[in-house]
């Protein structure tokens, strides 16, 4: 018998240019529980080529040492084939070793590397897959179980100010959401104003506020505010990424029993998650505690929460984010998405993976309205009551307006950030301010 042996078989395209383009986009003073943001989120946009001249994109976070570490995984993944993610990945993780849990930070955002280039290459390749049998990336993911994606709108305490060159300045022309994303919010009635104006922009069913900033009582009334504005049928979710004690967060916790979906991330690690999940009858959610699949035993062990926000992002790509789903469903965690400041194709990979997944039944996270800047050709994405439309092109769906990469990359050269850190900006406003993890 003439067995060929199993590498002759390969003939998928094989990787033969990678371009790691850092961008740096206007973001509004949008205030969080380690400080504020920048007047730029930093993003990086990861374009691949194959040899037959198929191209295919992904977006990250932006951070100088992934971008680097992106630059030194170059070698390694050149000339192969984009089919063989198994193994580009182990090729990886032999290289850069795993990840640990340490690595991810205290900050409401993470900062493990392996999960960010392997997210990079895996949705770059999923695009290019997708181009080459035909196929939407939601068609390699499992298929489509829904035509449009639901998304939340996502409101965040801030100053006045439309963020970039403009940073604590207003267009006194601006109208419409693009005025409201520029007004300040700094009280419960500035907050259902923000959320008034998104939901009539976006047409969201579900709202979540960005806690973690003002002491909890004022939090808590703003979400009684939000109850009040907009009824009973709109789910309300609330996140102060950890900073409340167990105590506040059960006192508060009970008190918004009547008016939340859930309550995102009230206090900080899985022991104390578990705490306050025994203690009240809300949902708790998480993007903090259980944020990778090392962390999953004590999750189920000590049943630190009810749901898991993913991140394609950060769980290392789209098809470990289809794993987790199943993960999910096995041990009875609800999973939907967390988000960060990000641009369409990071919008794009977003909807397929949340078209793909079998139930969603939380609307995801989207920063998405908070940005103006876009990297697609065609311009920003649209949202129909709220929900985004599942691209059916091959692949992602989106394509790299190089005009627009351009301007953005010359935006990243000249605003001098490297990677995101909310003290020093806040400090900026408040001097002296300092991040605590545990605040009260
Ligand atoms: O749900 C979350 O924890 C986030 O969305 C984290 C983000 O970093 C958020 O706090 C932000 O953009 O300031
Ligand atoms: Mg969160």
């Amino acid at each position: 018998m003439n067995l060929t042996p199993r590498f002759s078989l390969r003939t998928g395209p094989r990787i033969k240019e990678i371009t790691v383009t850092p961008i740096a986009v206007v973001d509004p003073p949008l205030l969080n529980a380690a400080g504020l943001h920048a007047p730029y989120a930093l993003r990086t946009i990861v374009e691949l080529v194959t040899d037959d001249g198929i191209s295919g994109i992904s977006e990250i976070p932006g951070n100088s040492d992934i971008d680097a570490a992106l630059e030194a995984s170059k070698p390694l993944l050149i000339g192969r084939d984009v089919f063989q993610l198994s193994e580009i990945r182990q090729v990886l993780v032999d290289h850069f070793g795993k990840d640990t849990a340490a690595q991810r930070g205290d900050a409401p955002w993470d900062q493990r590397k392996m999960v960010h280039i392997f997210s990079s290459i895996e949705v770059a390749c999923l695009d290019i897959i997708g181009k080459v049998t035909g196929r939407p990336v939601v068609d390699l993911l499992g298929g489509k179980m829904r035509d449009r994606v639901p998304f939340s709108a996502y409101l965040f305490y801030k100053y006045e100010g439309a963020g970039g060159k403009l940073a604590f300045d207003i267009d006194p022309n601006a109208q419409g959401w693009a005025a409201a994303r520029q007004a300040s919010a700094l009280n419960p009635a500035e907050i259902v104003a923000q959320a008034q104006a998104m939901c009539a922009e976006f047409g969201f069913q579900s709202i979540k506020l960005k806690g973690g900033v003002f002491e909890p009582r004022q939090e808590v009334d703003a979400m009684f505010a939000l109850y009040e504005a907009f009824g009973p049928n709109v789910p309300l979710r609330v996140d102060p990424n950890a900073l409340w004690k167990v105590e506040t967060a059960i006192q508060y916790g009970r008190e918004m029993e009547p008016i939340l979906e859930y309550l995102e991330d009230p206090v900080r690690g899985q022991a104390a998650m578990a705490e306050v999940r025994k203690a009240i009858k809300t949902p708790l959610a998480t993007n903090m505690c259980t944020t990778s699949f090392e962390d999953i035993p004590t999750s189920i062990a000590i049943g630190s929460e009810d749901i898991i926000l993913s991140d394609h992002h950060f769980w290392g790509g789209l098809r470990s984010s289809m794993t987790l789903s199943g993960i999910c469903e096995t041990f009875g965690r609800g999973l939907s998405m967390h988000s960060n400041s990000h641009l369409g194709i990071s919008l794009a990979a977003m909807v397929h993976l949340g078209a793909a997944l079998p139930q969603v039944p939380y609307a995801l996270d989207t920063h998405y309205p908070w940005q103006s800047d876009e990297v697609i050709v065609g311009g920003r994405f649209t949202f129909e009551e709220g929900s985004v439309l599942v691209p059916q092109e091959p692949g992602l769906g989106v394509e790299l307006d190089r005009d627009a990469l351009a301007a953005l990359h010359q935006n990243y050269l000249e605003c001098g950030l490297k990677k995101r850190d909310d003290e020093p900006e806040m400090q900026k406003k408040q001097p002296g301010w300092k991040f605590q993890a545990v605040r009260w």
